[in-house]
């Protein structure tokens, strides 16, 4: 049991080499860290400071994850007799009571018609993973640069996380998704969401794309395009994180135009074999793929083949605003070869290879971005509720919650049409659906993230500290809104899907 002081005791700790304060509670001996204390010493020696509860002071200025760390955990001595430790930092699992950091189906009393009780089993356990595996690793590899570990993989492999992240479908046959909670023929698109939205909450937008994102849009077109053959070989290594694989469409001339593409493949004289030449640019998950779903111009049109790392293939990181640990890569194809079995649909069909793989891709997008912008909402919540000075509500934070619920209604209604759709349904319904709330989703979180450093001044810009998520989504948020499709080319999408279907008689 801790030692017991009263506030009594702690007051006679109040000068230089002998420093002792009360932080929720808790009684911190700071006479010997005061020398190295980042924010100095004579803040500390503050007749309000030291030998005081000095619990609002540092609310204001330290995030409560500081004392969680281990070398200041360690100066803790004891507790004050018959008071109560009431804040809580991050506990794993749990679902925030900060209004509005939650989706209304996960807040007490509010209802929705979409989730059923597996859902919410799901959510519980997906919510606990992420806490103690995902978001540790997060905080240190976004800042390292360094690639997800293995052991992670592996940890998510063995509850078949990688292969949910595929959506619903065949592939779940026979495995065990998330120790045998859910069943794989009940797997559905809001298990989906949900996972993609836990896996958002680790709050590192480079580290979540190195988390095997490219898995994530390189790999369906394998599943739904590729020969049985193709597929027994490749699927199952990919699925249980023992190959990585990546998506390689974009390129230094066309990004979201894949018509503009010049990366040709050619058939060898014995017709065996594809003949890839050309580069890619911006390949989320490159630099440690090894597989790539490349679009090439071919002599039909525009064709997608499963290239293998191999002769002729290299990959060079290129250093973005976000995290190195998302694998960013430029990729050069030198006379690279891919048996003829590689290729995805039809030869020349690439497009609508294409088309239905963007929908899920950005689908996928939408979930991380609403899911993104409302813990930023959380932290507004907190940092406008506890801050000292200015403290009033903030008019931005309202506007800011209007658009959050407006995405995530808009989501959670598309998310109901896809359970309802076969693949090809939701290609030809979906398209112009899903690239309008991608482009809504994003720029209402880039206006979430302007407002937000509004909100939080000087430290939203700075990297370490009480702003640290808002400097992180405030310079990493335009990934969104340019990955799977600028938001220009796709209110343009949605417009020309909406007119492609105009009925032919309907006049003013
Ligand atoms: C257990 C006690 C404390 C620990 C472990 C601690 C630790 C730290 C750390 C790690 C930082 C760096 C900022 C960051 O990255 O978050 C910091 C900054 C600072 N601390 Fe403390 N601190 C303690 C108590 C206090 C108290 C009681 C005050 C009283 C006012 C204080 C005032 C400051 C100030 C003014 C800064 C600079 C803040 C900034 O740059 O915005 N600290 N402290």
């Amino acid at each position: 049991m801790s030692q017991q002081f009263t506030f009594e005791d702690v007051s006679k700790h109040n000068k230089p080499g002998d420093i002792w304060v009360v932080i929720d509670a808790k009684v911190y001996d700071l006479s010997r860290f005061s020398d190295m204390h980042p924010g100095g010493l004579s803040v500390l020696l503050d007749e309000e400071v030291a030998g005081q509860d000095a619990t609002e002071a540092f609310y204001g200025l330290h995030r409560a994850e500081v004392l969680e760390r281990p070398q200041y955990k360690r100066l803790q001595i004891g507790v004050i007799a018959g008071e109560q430790s009431v804040i809580t930092g991050i506990v794993p699992g749990k679902i925030s009571k900060v209004p509005y950091a939650e989706p209304s189906w996960l807040v007490e009393g509010y209802h929705s018609p979409y989730y059923t009780e597996n859902h919410r089993k799901f959510q519980k356990a997906m919510r606990q993973f992420v806490d103690e595996n995902i978001y540790p690793e997060a905080q240190v590899k976004e800042e390292d640069g360094t690639r997800v570990s293995q052991e992670l993989v592996d940890k998510m492999s063995a509850l078949n996380i990688h292969a949910m992240r595929m959506g619903p479908g065949k592939h779940l046959k026979g495995l065990a998704l998330m120790g045998g909670l859910v069943k794989p023929e009940e797997f559905d698109y809001f298990h989906e969401l949900i996972l993609t939205q836990e896996i958002t909450r680790c709050g590192a937008r480079g580290y979540g794309d190195g988390l095997l994102s490219g898995k994530v849009i390189g790999l369906p077109p394998v599943l739904t395009f590729g020969s049985e053959e193709l597929k027994a070989r490749v699927v199952p290594e990919v699925l249980q994180g023992k190959k990585f694989i990546c998506l390689a469409i974009s390129e230094a001339h066309a990004g979201s135009d894949v018509m503009g593409l010049q990366t040709t493949a050619v058939k060898s004289e014995d017709g065996k074999e594809w003949i890839i030449n050309g580069s890619k640019k911006w390949i989320t998950n490159g630099t440690f793929s090894d597989y790539f779903t490349v679009g090439c111009k071919t002599e039909d049109g525009f064709t997608v083949i499963l290239v293998e790392r191999g002769p002729g293939v290299e990959t060079k990181p290129i250093k973005t605003s976000y995290s190195a640990s998302a694998g960013t890569a430029y990729i050069t194809f030198d006379n690279a070869r891919a048996p003829i079995g590689n290729t995805l649909g039809e030869e020349g069909g690439g497009i609508f290879v294409m088309l239905s793989n963007f929908n899920h891709e950005r689908w996928v997008m939408c979930c991380g971005s609403a899911r993104g912008q409302r813990a930023i909402v959380e932290e507004c919540m907190k940092w406008s509720a506890q801050r000292k000075a200015f403290g009033k509500p903030l008019n931005s934070l309202a506007i800011i919650r209007a658009k959050l619920a407006g995405t995530q209604s808009w989501l959670e209604n598309v998310t109901y049409q896809m359970c309802n759709m076969s693949y090809r349904q939701q290609a030809a319904k979906l398209v112009g659906q899903i690239a309008f709330l991608k482009a809504y989703a994003t720029s209402c979180a880039q206006e979430t993230a302007a407002d937000a450093v509004q909100i939080f001044g000087g430290r939203g810009i700075t990297r370490t500290g009480m702003g640290r998520f808002i400097e992180h989504y405030h310079r990493t948020v335009a990934f969104d809104a340019l990955l799977g499709g600028a938001e220009d080319v796709l209110r343009d999408l949605g417009v020309r899907q909406a007119l492609r279907v105009m009925p032919k008689g309907s006049r003013l």
